[in-house]
């Protein structure tokens, strides 16, 4: 029986964007599509804490999670299920508090940002889980989990879980274009599949060559830098045609003055990029004239991003 390490511990579980998402074929083992992606967190974020579950916590016996905003089976509760079940850490039940400020269903990635921070906090408490642990869970719970248990700067491959990290941020600033709606990936997937059929999807041997041409720019000694021509995001056309709305959010972005405009992964949400958060700042506020849900972040990655604090249980 392990000791019951009553703490509460909170960490801020952040957003990510795509810079570059190239989508190659279906790979047999699971289903799920091989891809080339650039994966970067943003100072937005949600507040996950982990603390001994009390009397009125809500739910069923055993732990628990608090998440106003996300009904359903919650992965930050299945990311600590995991993790009992690996490591047999056997504390008294423990509630999750999520203060959710990632748009859901958004394309960047929330609730993968949720699970990957109990998985940090649930080791930090316990004192169970090395790191290889810890990624193989974040794995099985989805293709985004591994990026987001070490929030930052880095080239998924595989089907995102396969991780090159890069030290360093991209630069500059991002405008966050919200859509007030929810798009689920699985769908912006099969859609992506069905408009392939037409113009022929990327052989892995192109994805092997996007991957080593991005892993050449983001690894060298320089700071980490991304050019237009490595930007693509090939679910875009089907976010689009899923949600129309995501190609005007697009047109909007660039109409306010972003270097780069494009749909965040597999959207509803769209990303203008930015030379610093002072132009970003101005192009949001007249996008907010306009009556738009957007808000500046900015690309955050290192320790500071995944600290963890001691808060009052
Ligand atoms: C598109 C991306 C880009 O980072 O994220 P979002 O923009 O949705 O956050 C990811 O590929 C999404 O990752 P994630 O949301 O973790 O997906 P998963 O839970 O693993 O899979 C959800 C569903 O999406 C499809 N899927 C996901 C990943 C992948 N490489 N190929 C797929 O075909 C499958 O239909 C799968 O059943
Ligand atoms: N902690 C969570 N936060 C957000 N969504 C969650 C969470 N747990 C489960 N979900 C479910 O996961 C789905 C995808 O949500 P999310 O991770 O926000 O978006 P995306 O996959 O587009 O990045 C939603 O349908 C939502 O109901």
């Amino acid at each position: 029986m392990s000791a019951d390490h009553g703490t509460a511990v909170s960490t801020v579980a952040p957003a990510k964007v795509n810079a570059t998402l190239v989508v190659g074929p279906v790979r047999e083992r699971d289903g799920r599509h091989e891809l080339v992606t650039v994966m970067q967190s943003l100072t937005l974020g949600d507040q996950v804490v982990l603390r001994p579950r009390r009397d009125g916590d809500g739910g069923e016996d055993g732990d628990v999670v608090r998440c106003p905003g996300v009904g359903g089976d919650n992965l930050a509760l299945r990311a600590l299920t995991a993790f009992r079940q690996a490591t047999g850490w056997d504390a008294p039940p423990r509630t999750i508090d999520i203060v959710k400020r990632i748009p859901v269903a958004a394309g960047m990635a929330g609730g993968s940002a949720d699970a990957g921070a109990v998985l940090r906090l649930a080791a930090h408490v316990s004192g169970l889980g090395d790191a290889a642990l810890l990624q193989e869970l974040a794995a099985a719970l989805g293709s985004d989990v591994p990026h987001q248990l070490r929030p930052g700067l880095a080239i998924g491959h595989g089907a995102g879980e396969q991780l090159i990290r890069c030290s360093g941020v991209l630069p500059g600033a991002v405008v966050v274009l919200r859509a007030g709606v929810e798009l689920s990936t699985a769908a912006v997937y099969r859609r992506h599949d069905e408009l392939d059929a037409a113009t022929g999807t990327r052989t892995r041997a192109a994805l092997d060559g996007w991957r080593e041409r991005i892993a050449q720019t983001l690894t060298g000694p320089a700071p980490p830098s991304l050019p237009d021509a490595l930007c693509v995001n090939d679910l875009e056309p089907a976010a689009v045609d899923l949600c129309p709305l995501v190609g005007s959010n697009v047109e909007r972005l660039r109409g306010v003055g972003a270097q780069r405009a494009m749909v965040c992964g597999s959207g509803p949400t769209t990303i203008g990029w930015f030379v610093d958060a002072e132009r970003a700042q101005a192009a949001v506020a007249r996008l907010h004239e306009d009556g738009a849900d957007a808000l500046v972040a900015v690309p955050t990655g290192g320790a500071a991003v995944s600290t963890i604090i001691e808060v009052p249980a």
